[in-house]
């Protein structure tokens, strides 16, 4: 049994506000009691107003490209507003503007986080409990001072949300560079299979080629490439090997994303792999991870993918300025979260 998240590190126990969030808190009765409840809210939210809230952000993210008129920029901050904008409507019925500073303040937060849980301090701290000193009243330590802030810690709950998403958009977008002919046949399909008119989720079985980018795209860069590391809550064992009460189990989902026992050319970006006859298979994939910690936010973050991707791509044809030299890196920067390094783009729209 692998049910908790590892809240005796330094990361998880801060971040966690000492175990008691869901993202990295101990499985506790009160801990299952608090996921059910998002689950089904989250759930409810999936049924009824989830839909209309993406798309509206999706339609707001087409006019802010429109209004760029194709000059290159860079799209991440657009992404980002986009994407943490879905879920403030979920959870605060209320939506930002990229200059309101609560919001610029919230994201330079869980930017400070994400960067410094990424970080080698941190690690050590990690790695030699010894290291860490006993904080002062009311000091965060290394942490940024957001953290003691009641409304930053509720936000953390979602904090995948931000950059699991608009990491995954600009993903898509830079592989486009890579792979010319993969937007101009996701395109192509939008285009012939929906006559004109802007798709809805239940579309999706009819897109196989938009969805099978999506799904090469988790693959080859799954978000969160090793999760969130696990403890196992008794004796028990993996594959024949055991595992003592307490081991922290860090789940490689970039390893099994990659395992050529599995994946043909695995370090390649073929998104056809997934399509009829390809030879890949959706019940490999694991972006979400699994188990009894599976990503809260599956079902939001695969209909906020589809949504987006298809309403960009409907409407732009994304270049490359001539003054970026090269093509965008499609390797991605590792920290907890797959980040991609800065480029930037035109979007151009489709006449
Ligand atoms: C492309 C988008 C996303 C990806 C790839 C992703 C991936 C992941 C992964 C790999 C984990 C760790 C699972 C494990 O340790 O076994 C996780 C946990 C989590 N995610 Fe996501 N996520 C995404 C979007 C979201 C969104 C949109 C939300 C919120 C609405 C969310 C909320 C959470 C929460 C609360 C957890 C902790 C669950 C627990 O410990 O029980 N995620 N996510």
């Amino acid at each position: 049994m692998y049910h908790d998240s590892d809240s005796t590190l330094e990361t998880g126990n801060i971040v966690s506000g000492g175990g008691r969030n869901i993202s990295l808190g101990d499985y506790t009765e009160e801990w299952r009691a608090h996921r059910r409840l998002v689950h089904s809210a989250l759930h409810r939210c999936c049924q009824q107003s989830l839909h209309g809230v993406i798309e509206r952000q999706a339609l707001h993210l087409r006019k802010v490209l429109m209004d760029y008129q194709e000059t290159a920029v860079d799209l991440s901050e657009d992404f980002t507003v986009a994407a943490s904008n879905v879920i403030t409507t979920l959870a605060f019925g209320k939506e930002y503007d990229k200059t309101t500073p609560e919001l610029q303040e919230l994201h330079s937060c869980l930017n400070d986080i994400v960067a410094l849980w990424g970080s080698s301090w941190i690690s050590a701290l990690d790695s030699f409990p010894l290291l860490r000193r006993p904080q002062q009243p009311g000091s965060t330590g290394l942490w940024p001072s957001c953290c003691t802030d009641q409304r930053h810690r509720e936000l953390l709950l979602f904090k995948n949300l931000k950059h699991d998403i608009y990491t995954s958009c600009r993903l898509c977008l830079t592989s486009f560079f890579n792979v010319g002919q993969v937007q101009a046949n996701v395109y192509e399909e939008i285009r012939t299979v929906l006559e004109g008119r802007y798709p809805k989720y239940s579309d999706r079985h009819r897109l196989p080629v938009l969805s099978s980018l999506i799904n090469e795209m988790l693959r080859l860069r799954p978000v969160a490439p090793l999760a969130i590391p696990h403890r196992a809550i008794r004796d028990s064992s993996i594959a024949g090997y055991f595992i003592p009460k307490n081991t922290v189990i860090i789940p490689n989902l970039f390893g099994a994303h990659h395992d050529p026992a599995v994946w043909s050319e695995p370090y390649s970006f073929k998104p056809e792999r997934f399509l009829e006859g390809g030879g890949g298979s959706t019940r490999l994939l694991m972006p979400f991870g699994g188990g009894a910690r599976l990503c809260l936010g599956e079902t939001v973050a695969k209909i906020e993918l589809f949504l987006f991707t298809a309403y960009l791509l409907r409407d732009f044809q994304f270049v490359l300025p001539q003054s970026e030299g090269s093509l965008p890196d499609l390797r991605g920067v590792a920290s907890v979260v797959l980040k991609v390094k800065a480029y930037k783009v035109i979007a151009r729209p489709r006449p």
